[in-house]
């Protein structure tokens, strides 16, 4: 299991800027490293905000999209053109502006997608595209070089909210119903599939994260919270603003 590490930058724009440039340089070394690479995304404010300034960026262009798989951590399962999606604001915000391989592009299936509005059929046609994915005879999920979670104020990570059902369950990708935060019903990557990941980073911004930031990394369980129980393979990273990280002691504090 990795050591968790904390970086904490003055303010929301630093921190979507540095996310940003901190992304195109693990995806330009996975890419070196293995010919290719994985990056699994995130919704959220502070994610949009990252997509915006990688797509503004000139390091963008560092990167060879046609050799990189995207993948979801969780979906909001309304129909395929509701703004709520995590996949609609991810693709204006970034994956438009960029030459991506569409094969290689893989979001979570709509409420009118070819399920219907199933979202256990849904969840099970994910699962399946997953381990299609996988190398042949191994696991049930492909590799992932970079897996970035958003931090809900309740301590929320993906569409894994603190007391569900969805907070115990071991397969990969599971269907949530009555979740805290609308919509409702959702798709998401479980505890133990988020943390099949090379690299995990959580990143929040403002004031309303920083006690769910601070119990997360104070021990509380991951039931509770279950950003406390994400940690990557290789390597487990919070990226913080200062609002942020106002609570969390000098211990886990590395202001740049
Ligand atoms: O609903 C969701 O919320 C979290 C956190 O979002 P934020 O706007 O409070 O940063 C996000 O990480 C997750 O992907 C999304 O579905």
């Amino acid at each position: 299991m990795s050591e968790v590490s904390v970086i904490v930058h003055a303010d929301a724009g630093m921190l979507a800027q540095a996310v940003a440039a901190r992304l195109a340089v693990r995806l330009i070394d996975a890419q070196a490293e293995r010919g290719e690479a994985s990056v699994v995304l995130t919704g959220g404010t502070i994610a949009a905000a990252v997509y915006r300034a990688l797509r503004d960026s000139p390091a963008r262009d560092a990167v060879d999209w046609g050799r990189v798989d995207v993948w979801w951590g969780d979906e909001r399962f309304v129909p395929h053109d509701d703004p709520d999606r995590n996949e609609l604001q991810a693709r204006e915000a970034l994956l438009d502006a960029l030459p991506l391989d569409p094969a290689r592009v893989h979001p979570m299936p709509p409420s009118d997608g070819p399920d219907g509005p199933d979202p256990e059929a849904a969840a099970a046609r994910y699962a399946d595209e997953l381990s299609r994915a996988a190398k042949p005879g191994t696991a049930a999920l492909p590799h992932f070089d970079l897996l970035l979670l958003g931090v809900g104020e309740d301590g929320h990570v993906a569409s894994v909210f603190p007391e569900h059902p969805v907070a115990y369950e071991d397969r990969p990708v599971a269907a949530v119903r009555g979740a805290p935060k609308p919509p409702p019903v959702r798709l998401t990557l479980t505890l133990p599939a988020i943390n099949t990941a090379e690299e995990v980073w959580l990143i929040a911004s403002g004031t309303g994260k920083a006690s769910a930031v601070r119990l997360a990394l104070s021990g509380a369980g991951p039931v509770q919270v279950p950003a406390a129980g994400v940690r990557g393979v290789e390597r487990t990273l919070w990226l913080l603003d200062r609002p942020a990280a106002s609570e969390i002691g000098p211990r886990f504090r590395s202001l740049r």
